[in-house]
């Protein structure tokens, strides 16, 4: 039985974290859990799965919800909640589905404690990624990816020698706006931007797809998850999201992972990882009935915050700091329909023109850079 801490228990990742726990109650339990706002969902998960601990983010819902809860469960909230889901002495395993850079502090935390780490937000390592992936070496934790794209360089990479890696290929759909050009991106909306081809996701990674801003985040997550250097990481636009990866080797063989597009199937591997459990889904990958599969070469002047993203992880320090945090405030913006979605990439490259990079930044330099870029972001789009 692994016993399971879970943030972001009511997100896109987190519900289907919770399908995998539903799916083998033999193998697995939820010790804790964290939400955001939405207390209703909370409720229903409390009741089903009674978890020790429940974590929300304000003081004013848990006020709310503190008599509604059964005794048996604690209620926290704020950061320290989510620390205190993250370092629960009786869990195993931490997932981390929580959004955006808020994750890093638990996520610290239960690098500490000694917690094993299924790791899907990706803002975590962007923001910070040498200090979480020191702790975890120092603390000898394992970070394993849930991401679908690592995860399938984690499989691809499974029994080989690192040092015979040449490169890692990451696949993109594309997102919403695939098919358009840098024209046909004026005036799009919220909705239009939303509709994903091939994944049902969170509204923010969501719209990163559409910008590709999420596959840049994924390139920087692979340099520091698999530590290998950016001019070796690359990307191949590939629109039916069936290839979720792949490692090239020196000798030129390219082994790669496939599968419907279907995230429980990563989720469950990191939590059985290095055992592999029956599908939670009856649908299996029927390569006859999609018939051929495309790839394309990714072009950086359509979409530029790929280029933003290789040139942040290159420049190192704290630019990959200003570019999540810049990242994180344009799309809610955008998604409250305050800015438009090419003004997203328009202010992200702002913030990193106007930032003098911080080599070695301590965490309390991410901090500062990180607030200053969401200061700095709020200040020129209003
Ligand atoms: N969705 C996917 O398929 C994939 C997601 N990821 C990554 O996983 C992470 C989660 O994504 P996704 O599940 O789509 O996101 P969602 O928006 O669906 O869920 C986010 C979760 O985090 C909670 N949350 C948001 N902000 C806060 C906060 N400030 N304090 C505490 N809790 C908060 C939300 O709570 P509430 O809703 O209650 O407010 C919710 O439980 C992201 O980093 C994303 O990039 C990676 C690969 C695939
Ligand atoms: C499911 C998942 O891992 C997402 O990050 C997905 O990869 C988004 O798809 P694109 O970024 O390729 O559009
Ligand atoms: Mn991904």
């Amino acid at each position: 039985m692994k016993r399971i801490s879970l943030l972001g228990a009511t997100g896109s990742i987190g519900t289907q974290t919770l399908d995998v726990i539903r799916k083998h109650p033999q193998h697995f339990s939820l010790e804790s859990m964290s939400v955001g706002r939405n207390i209703d969902l909370a409720l229903q998960q409390v009741h089903e799965f009674a978890p020790a601990l429940l974590s929300v983010q304000s003081k004013e819902d848990y006020d709310k919800l503190i008599h509604n809860v059964p005794q048996e469960t604690k209620v926290v909230y704020g950061t320290e909640g989510l620390v205190e889901v993250a370092t629960t002495p009786d869990s195993d395993i931490l997932v981390n589905a929580v959004l955006g850079s808020v994750g890093l502090s638990p996520t610290l935390a239960a690098i500490q404690a000694g917690k094993t780490i299924a790791i899907a937000n990706k803002e975590t390592l962007v923001t910070a990624g040498h200090i979480v992936t020191d702790a975890a070496s120092r603390h000898n934790v394992s970070l394993i990816p849930v991401d679908s794209e690592h995860s399938a360089i984690f499989q691809a990479l499974n029994g080989e020698n690192i040092n015979e890696v040449d490169r890692l290929i990451l696949t993109a759909s594309g997102g919403s706006f695939r098919d358009r050009s840098r024209n046909e991106l004026k005036g799009v909306t919220v909705s239009e931007a939303l509709n994903h081809p091939n994944w049902s996701m969170g509204a923010k990674i969501t719209i990163d797809s559409a910008t590709m801003m999420n596959k840049g985040l994924e390139v920087i997550e692979a340099h520091w998850l698999f530590n290998i250097p950016y001019e070796k990481i690359d990307v191949v636009l590939h629109k039916e999201s069936i290839i979720h990866s792949m490692v090239e080797y020196i000798d030129g063989s390219v082994i790669a992972q496939l599968g419907t597009p279907d995230m429980r199937v990563p989720i469950q591997y990191a939590l059985t990882y290095p055992e592999r459990f029956d599908s939670i889904s009856n649908e299996r990958l029927h390569l006859w009935e999609i018939g051929s599969l495309h790839f394309k070469k990714l072009d950086m002047d359509r979409f530029r915050c790929m280029r933003f993203a290789y040139e942040a992880g290159k420049a190192g320090g704290t630019m990959p700091t200003v570019l999540n945090a810049a990242n994180e405030v344009a799309v809610a913006c955008f998604l409250e329909g305050r800015i438009s979605f090419l003004e997203i990439e328009h202010v992200i490259e702002k913030a990193l023109e106007e930032h003098t990079v911080i080599n070695q930044p301590t965490l309390e330099e991410i901090i500062k850079v990180d607030a200053e870029t969401r200061a700095f972001i709020h200040s020129t789009i209003k």
